[in-house]
């Protein structure tokens, strides 16, 4: 018998238009705990905007957002990261002139258990707090491979390891919902195929549900366990990656793009 869980993240009837265009509409999901679901559509189809909304840079013109059953509505972006929902971008949103290991450190501030003072004065409990912050962050980056490169400045590492660093760096605010936009957009099929190792033992070792775009088919079905396809801000097909790859709507849509 299929087990049932209790999504992590879903949407219900959610939409926006700007101006007279319905950018997305009715838009349904619901992504459980350590499951990935692939997002996909042709351009301008509106998969930036499901992000957008998905992490309160845009309110809704209707529908909500619900994290582990609680609605999100109302609430601001960074009230959306605090709740456990996580991004990477399209674009690279580095602190390039900053390590590494300190990209990763800025991230975890919510486990930060010192006090201004403690700071000021370096108390042995500064120093404690910032060994384990240490610890923790070198943790994540010896996942993604770069351990090694911890004292690198981030605008000097190769370009699909500042990818690999970005999703290291949301990993770090301690999400339960990871939304990846387009990671393997200009990698070439070594890194494209590292990122995959990747994104599977981040999906097995931290048990988040994970929501992703992307342009490279075979990334998205090699790595999917369902698969979403917009167009026009719609849902057109929701399914297996086999059931995806051979339903004619779908294809009808690339094509037509
Ligand atoms: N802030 C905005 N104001 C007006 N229109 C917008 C805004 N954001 C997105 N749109 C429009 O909404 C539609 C969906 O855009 P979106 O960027 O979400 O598509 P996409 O599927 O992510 O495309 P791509 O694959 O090219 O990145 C497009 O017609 C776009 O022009």
């Amino acid at each position: 018998m299929a087990e049932t869980k209790t999504p992590i993240l879903e949407t219900k009837k959610l939409g926006i238009t700007f101006g007279g265009l319905k950018a997305v509409q009715d838009f349904n999901i619901q992504i459980c705990q350590g499951e990935l679901v692939g997002l996909i559509g042709p351009n301008g189809a509106g998969k930036t905007t499901v992000f957008n909304l998905l992490t309160g840079v845009y309110v809704p013109t209707e529908g909500t957002v619900l994290l582990n059953g609680v609605p999100l509505n109302g609430k601001k972006t960074h009230q959306f990261v605090a709740a456990g929902i996580a991004r990477t971008f399209q674009n690279i949103r580095l602190f390039g002139e900053m390590t590494v290991l300190e990209n990763v450190k800025a991230a975890f501030t919510k486990d930060i258990s010192y006090h201004l003072l403690d700071a000021l004065f370096r108390t042995p409990r500064f120093w404690r707090a910032e060994r384990e912050l240490t610890e923790k962050a070198m943790d994540l980056l010896a996942i993604f491979n770069l351990a090694d490169k911890a004292d690198w400045k981030a605008s000097s590492l190769p370009y699909g390891q500042q990818r690999k660093l970005e999703i290291a760096r949301a990993l770090a605010t301690n999400m339960k919902v990871l939304l990846l936009d387009e990671p393997a957009a200009g990698m070439n099929p070594t890194e494209t195929a590292e990122l995959l190792a990747c994104i599977n033992t981040i999906r097995d070792r931290f048990g988040v549900a994970i929501l992703l775009i992307e342009h490279d088919m075979s990334l998205v079905m090699n790595v999917c366990q369902r698969i979403q396809v917009i167009d026009y801000g719609q849902t057109i097909a929701a399914g297996l990656p086999e059931e995806i790859a051979s339903n004619p709507r779908v294809i009808a849509a690339y094509l037509g793009e």
